[in-house]
């Protein structure tokens, strides 16, 4: 399943993302099959998404990525009549089947990351970085959610290093696709600045700051001293949700941020941004971005769980920001692809 080239299972830098990314992937799987019962489900009722869930009583938000990550795996089929099981489903994941593998799964359902998306499904909840980083668990039980864990600065620090990491593999891909008109970039919710420091390497003359929300912008001014780059890239602290985004910036670059919330709080941001971009202005989304059927490509569906169970958000459909933009005003979407599945959507302040 996670085999990209026939002579060596992990051969290339993808794969090593995908990893990583993948990591919550196969516990969805054993949940649909045996505490959701899914494709027996399905057999007997196949619908739309909604009326799965509703059936199901499981929550929109995790069960569209159960949906897509069974689709992109080819064991879900959909189509105008809705979700059914494909034909391997039927042959190995429903009473009756001729080959049915249902005890084998059923025998990994007690595991604790199980468990713990069963929780995730039925409530809608994430489980944010709690779990391991606060010691308190229970949802609405004094749950220290992971927005307010980046207050600590200890806890920023480490966060910001995690994405620092990535970034560093990521971001000459993302400067190597990024057009950048005008003279001046923000990089909103830049964490380390990883983004921005490869972006300075490439375009001379552009003049960039990171914006983060304290302590995570003492943490970027850090990394950036250590990459040399203090006269190149300004850091500015600042909440992007409860502050006015800075005017005077022709682009407003969000890397991996969107999918951290959900589809009204990206909707907040795009408003923002649009109002505060130059005249001719754009906005750049950089994320791993679903087709717009939802069903793969397979890595990012494999992701979009991660990210639902660590998380509010989810990964979203191309359309789902092609939408987001131009509601928010943006024309000329275009869309780029890059390594490591991430792709690149910009559109233009009209
Ligand atoms: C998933 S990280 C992405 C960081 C970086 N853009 C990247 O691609 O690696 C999300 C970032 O959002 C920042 N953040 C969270 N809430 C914020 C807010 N209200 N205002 C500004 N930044 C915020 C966090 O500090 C964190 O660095």
């Amino acid at each position: 399943m996670f085999i990209s080239s026939p002579e060596k299972v992990v051969s290339t830098t993808d794969d090593m993302l995908r990893l990583r990314e993948s990591a919550f992937a196969i516990d969805m799987f054993v949940v649909a099959t045996t505490w959701v019962g899914l494709f027996d489900h399905l057999v007997a009722s196949p619908g739309p998404r909604a009326a799965v869930c509703k059936a199901l009583n499981i929550h929109a938000r995790p069960a569209d990525t159960m949906f897509t990550l069974l689709l992109s795996w080819g064991l879900l089929v959909e189509d105008d009549h809705g979700l059914r099981p494909s034909a391997l489903a039927l042959d190995h994941m429903v009473a009756g089947s001729a080959n049915d593998l249902r005890p084998y799964y059923a025998s990994l359902k007690e595991r604790a990351g199980v468990q713990d998306l069963l929780y995730v499904l039925q409530s809608g909840h994430s489980r944010t970085w709690e779990a391991r980083h606060a010691g308190k668990s229970e949802a609405g039980n004094a749950k220290e959610e992971w927005t307010d864990l980046m207050r600590r600065p200890d806890f920023a620090r480490y966060y910001t290093a995690v994405m620092d990491s990535r970034g560093a593999v990521l971001a000459p891909d993302l400067a190597r696709m990024l057009q950048v008109p005008g003279a001046r970039l923000l990089d909103v919710a830049g964490g380390s600045g990883i983004y921005s420091s490869a972006i300075v390497a490439r375009h001379a003359d552009v003049s960039v700051t990171v914006l983060e929300r304290p302590p995570v912008d003492d943490v970027a001014r850090w990394h950036i001293d250590q990459r040399g780059l203090v006269d190149r890239i300004d850091v500015i602290g600042a909440d992007m949700f409860a502050d006015p985004l800075p005017e005077g910036f022709d682009t407003h670059l969000y890397t991996h941020i969107l999918h951290d919330w959900t589809l009204e709080s990206g909707a907040v941001l795009l408003r923002k941004s649009y109002a505060a971009l130059n005249a001719g202005g754009q906005v750049a989304i950089y994320s791993a971005h679903l087709d717009d059927d939802k069903a793969g490509p397979a890595p990012v569906a494999e992701y979009s769980v991660l990210m639902m169970y660590l998380y509010e958000g989810r990964c979203y459909s191309v359309a789902e920001m092609r939408s987001l933009m131009e509601q928010a005003g943006f024309v000329d979407i275009q869309v780029s692809h890059g390594i490591g599945w991430r792709s690149l959507i910009t559109g233009r302040k009209a």
